[in-house]
């Protein structure tokens, strides 16, 4: 039932291309049958009458209704076509869009074959049904209504018996459709699981080579496709069955009508041209029933498939479209009383984290792996809601504003860099298109990328490759640093953001962004403490909570679990450089 309020409801701005169309397939219908009715007339009258000028007049009516007949079917197919397409994209646009507000535990715990498939696989199973058999099964449709009132008018106890072959077909096919559509949707989620399996092969390349499990790789896609194979050719035995089902009473249908209609000649109820008439509107009865067994599998592809993309529609949204924005931030941050554990998980992986960061304040969070570091980030953007607790930017509780507004002004540089399969500029410009040109160069400067443009043949229109493979991890995650610069945020987070990078460059990346830090409210994760030393205050994260809050010289002074990671981090000579 949702499925046609739904695809009513998609349909519904476009009513009057559709009313254009049905009203074309009316016509196209009423021209199906003036050609058997005509040669009718022609058995009857003009034959025995030798009525030579009629007959021209006859010949021309049938080439003209046969012209006209494929006008307006051509025109009725193109506007539903046309119709179809716009609604299709409309809901892909519409499932897209959604998946893009869904939070991210949606994206966590979803296979990303799934999502591919349905944006890309299912909605070409609807384009499939949408682009051939809606609309020349609803020209069927018309002119086998047409047919079936013409031969009631003419012989009605041949529409009897039309009826009743009708009625006999329907219950074999109908249980063969069945059979067809389970298949089908079985079928379906095996397809997406070797998309799935294949989208991970391709992209887990490097770690396949690396352990030498092509073979196992190989295999199981083997053993996939295998599978599903077998399964596809049982669909299409039973779909040809049902087809063959189809036309085989097709043909038996005409042998008792003309039985029936030949012994109504014989006691002349009707004219031998009737009978021609009826004979030859049979096939026209029967098209729509055939088109539905020929078609069976793409309609059962694409039903379920039209399921899956409405699901979407329905996603959890991460926050209301209509919540207000944030406004200008200033960079203050407060958490309070933060509980959190990921969705499904038992174990709290933040217990009660409340943390007062003040405008333009340097804040490092240092602590064991694992601790709830990353995590503490996610909560401060809303990409997580926690359980209790709440997040303020500048006084104003996040969860009531529109939390994208506050994303856009928050820099963010994590552990895992992203970047578009195209040129370094289009890469660095992610998030500002309209930096200009001595922008762009002080931002790679400062993330000490400057060296590396200039050593690239092509500069700053060098591709970077997919996932920016063709860059080392530390060239990368340079550029990530230069994207969050270039956006001039009041609110920068670095989440290991110079991990990857060698001591030399890390310390001069440091240096440069040491000069970027003021003036912004600055969130540093680091293993290695000494890029965190000279922060306005060091939260020291353990199993959750704030285990130790203060500056590096403060904690140092503690001897608490902060001097014990130092101690354990350097030797005495850097620990003297460093102090
Ligand atoms: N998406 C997720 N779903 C479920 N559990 C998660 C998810 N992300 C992280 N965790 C778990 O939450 C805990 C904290 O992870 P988090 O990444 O916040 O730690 P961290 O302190 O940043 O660690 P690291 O220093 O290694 O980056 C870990 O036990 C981790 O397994």
């Amino acid at each position: 039932m949702k499925l046609f309020k739904e695809t009513v409801l998609h349909f519904k701005p476009y009513w009057k291309g559709l009313l254009l169309a049905l009203i074309f397939a009316l016509a196209g219908g009423g021209f199906t049958i003036i050609p058997p009715i005509l040669a009718g007339k022609l058995v009857d009258t003009i034959i025995p009458m030798q009525m030579t000028d009629t007959m021209i007049w006859i010949v021309a009516g049938v080439i003209a209704a046969f012209f006209l007949k494929v006008m307006f079917e051509g025109l009725q197919e193109f506007i539903q076509v046309r119709i179809g397409l716009d609604v299709i994209t409309d809901m892909q646009m519409r499932a897209f869009k959604r998946l893009h507000r869904t939070p991210m535990s949606f994206f966590a715990t979803t296979p990303r074959g799934d999502m591919l498939f349905r944006l890309t696989h299912d909605v070409e199973s609807v384009q499939n049904l949408n682009n051939t058999v809606v609309p020349r099964f609803i020209q069927q449709l018309v002119g086998a209504i047409a047919a079936f009132a013409a031969v009631f008018s003419l012989f009605w106890p041949a529409a009897l018996v039309m009826f009743a072959v009708f009625a006999i077909y329907l219950i074999p096919s109908f249980k063969l459709g069945t059979t067809v559509r389970k298949l089908g949707a079985v079928q379906r989620d095996m397809s997406a699981d070797m998309y799935h399996h294949l989208q991970e092969s391709i992209e887990s390349v490097r770690l396949i080579r690396t352990f030498q499990t092509m073979d196992k790789e190989i295999e199981q896609q083997t053993q996939k496709l295998s599978a599903w194979k077998k399964l596809s050719i049982k669909a299409a035995l039973i779909g040809k069955v049902n087809y063959r089902l189809g036309n085989l009473f097709n043909i038996a249908t005409p042998g008792v009508v003309m039985l029936i209609g030949g012994w109504a000649v014989w006691e002349k109820e009707i004219t031998a041209g009737t009978l021609i008439a009826v004979l030859a509107l049979i096939p026209t009865m029967f098209l729509p029933v055939r088109s539905l067994a020929e078609n069976a599998l793409t309609i059962q592809q694409a039903i379920p498939a039209l399921i899956r993309i409405y699901e979407y529609f329905d996603l959890h949204e991460e926050h209301k479209e209509d919540l207000p924005e944030i406004g200008k931030v200033k960079g203050d941050i407060q958490l309070n009383d933060i509980w959190f554990k990921y969705p499904g998980a038992e174990e709290y992986v933040l217990k009660g984290v409340t943390l007062s960061i003040k405008e333009g304040q340097h804040v490092g969070i240092v602590g064991a792996s694992g601790g709830g570091k990353s995590t503490l980030i996610q909560i401060l953007l809303g990409l997580y809601e926690p359980e209790a607790g709440s997040v303020h930017i500048d006084g104003k509780d996040l969860y009531s504003y529109n939390r994208n507004s506050f994303r856009q002004q928050v820099g963010v540089v994590s552990q895992e860099t992203f970047l578009l399969n195209s040129t370094l500029r289009k890469n660095l410009l992610y998030g500002r298109q309209d930096a200009a040109e001595h922008e762009l160069q002080s931002a790679c400067e400062a993330a000490g990328l400057s060296e590396l443009i200039t050593s690239l043949n092509e500069g700053y229109e060098t591709i970077v490759g997919e996932r920016g493979l063709k860059l080392s991890g530390g060239q990368r995650q340079r550029v990530a640093l230069a994207r969050a610069i270039l956006r001039h945020p009041p609110v920068l987070i670095f989440d290991e953001a110079t991990s990857s990078l060698d001591g030399e460059t890390e310390e001069r990346v440091q240096a440069s962004l040491q000069e970027l830090i003021p003036g912004r409210t600055t969130i540093t994760i680091a293993h290695r403490l000494v890029t965190v030393k000279d922060a306005d205050l060091i939260v020291l994260l353990d199993k959750g909570t704030v285990a130790e809050l203060g500056t590096h010289e403060q904690l140092l002074e503690k001897k608490g679990k902060y001097h014990e990671l130092y101690m354990a981090q350097y030797s005495e000579l850097e620990k003297e450089r460093a102090i």
